[in-house]
């Protein structure tokens, strides 16, 4: 792994290092471009979902095992989320869980959040990947309206109607209409990002991806490739991303997380809008990424818990931070991980001794990578004037 640093400019932190860094940090407003909803699960909900299917149930015991938290494999991780999915077949608990995750974001001072999630198609319970998008968009209008002071929740009638009324649309260079959902009642914008899981086929992909451009105009940004790393094959996928970047979507992949020069180098020259992870880069794929200047989204605690990184002071963002490379501090898997994003923002501060001017210009800089319109970002950098609103 060449995207190491050689430890002589940055001083290894212990988790006391960055706890001190934690009050900063919850206060500084914040964007959040990769974060998985199945990941990002509650731990009670995810208990309580278990309990619901029988006390005794393979289920409910894998379920609370998984809540524990230990490290474990990227190879484990899959397992779990294969658990995890099992508990999440209902649209009710679909849209349940978008509000909470949201909701979860909002208040720990996230003002712009790009959600991914997989949709899903489950015949047996009468779901499609539509039907699956559709009941993450509820959940995201019932976290406006769960986080707004004065109304109730209004009938589902009135809900396609409200949908109508926050949207903000924006033009794009294909001339479609995109939409984000905007902070008026919670102080925070959403945006939704398709993924496609590696296990699919490439007509399951193309779905998704036409599935992300009919819902463009409803809070759908952009398409995500993830799922596990040593499953499928990058031209399995390539048709449907060529399909994405004709339509004008923007693209993030999961990249490098696990050693895999060739696709490495395949997805790096395909030049998607942003790439995550990169953590298994040999030196000439790493100069490439460098040369290319594509956004890194970084996900420091999900690498060391999936074992991809041997430390936080060993992570490749030491490397991204001194070279300017465009970097974005992400949770990944906030449930999963049991992290938040304050809290990668502080395991970052204290790790490679930045200063709060440093922490909050890599905050206020994430907005310059993220997957919305011209008039999104100007709203967005009008947060982050340091010294006016957020002070050390
Ligand atoms: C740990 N690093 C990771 N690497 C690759 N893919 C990951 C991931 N973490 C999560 N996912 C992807 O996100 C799905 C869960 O959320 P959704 O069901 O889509 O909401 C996982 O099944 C996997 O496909
Ligand atoms: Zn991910």
């Amino acid at each position: 792994m060449a995207a190491t640093t050689d430890g002589s400019s940055v001083a290894p932190a212990s988790a006391p290092d960055w706890e001190k860094w934690l009050p900063f940090c919850k206060q500084l407003p914040k964007v959040e471009l990769h974060a998985h909803l199945n990941g990002s699960i509650r731990d009670a909900t995810i208990r309580e979902l278990a309990d619901k299917r029988g006390p005794k149930g393979l289920l409910a015991e894998d379920a609370h095992t998984l809540t524990s938290k230990g490290d474990r494999s990227l190879a484990d991780c899959f397992k779990l989320f294969d658990v995890i999915h099992q508990l999440t077949t209902e649209h009710d608990t679909i849209t349940r869980i978008t509000r909470e995750v949201v909701a979860d974001f909002a208040a720990d001072s996230v003002v712009y959040l790009e959600l991914r999630t997989t949709p899903k198609h489950r015949p047996e319970v009468g779901m499609t990947k539509q039907s699956y998008v559709e009941a993450v968009l509820a959940g995201l209008m019932d976290a406006k309206i769960a986080t707004n002071d004065d109304p109730p929740q209004p009938p589902s009638s009135q809900k396609a109607e409200m949908l109508e009324d926050t949207r903000e649309a924006t033009s794009r260079s294909n001339g479609a209409k995109a939409a984000t959902f905007d902070e008026r009642r919670t102080g925070i914008i959403v945006g939704l990002i398709l993924s496609i899981d590696r296990r699919e086929s490439g007509e399951a992909a193309l779905e998704t991806v036409q599935l992300a451009h009919s819902l463009r105009h409803r809070g759908v940004v952009g398409i995500d490739l993830s799922g596990n790393p040593t499953v499928g094959s990058w031209a399995t996928f390539l048709p449907a991303l060529q399909w994405a970047r004709a339509y004008g979507l923007p693209l993030t992949l999961h990249c490098g997380e696990v050693p895999n020069a060739e696709e490495v180098r395949a997805m790096l020259a395909f030049r998607p809008e942003r790439v995550g992870h990169v953590c298994c880069l040999a030196e000439p794929e790493w100069q490439q990424l460098l040369d290319a200047k594509i956004p890194v989204e970084a996900c420091l605690t999900s690498n060391i818990k999936t074992e991809s990184i041997s430390s936080f002071a060993a992570h490749h963002f030491a490397l991204l931070y001194k070279d300017d490379h465009p970097v974005a501090i992400c949770t990944d898997d906030s449930g999963v991980f049991s992290t938040s994003l304050s809290q990668e923002y502080a395991i970052v501060a204290a790790s490679f001794g930045l200063t709060a001017d440093h922490v909050f210009s890599v905050a206020r800089h994430s907005v310059e990578y993220i997957f919305a319109s011209e008039s999104v970002k100007q709203k967005l950098r009008r947060t982050f004037v340091r010294g006016q609103t957020h002070k050390q």
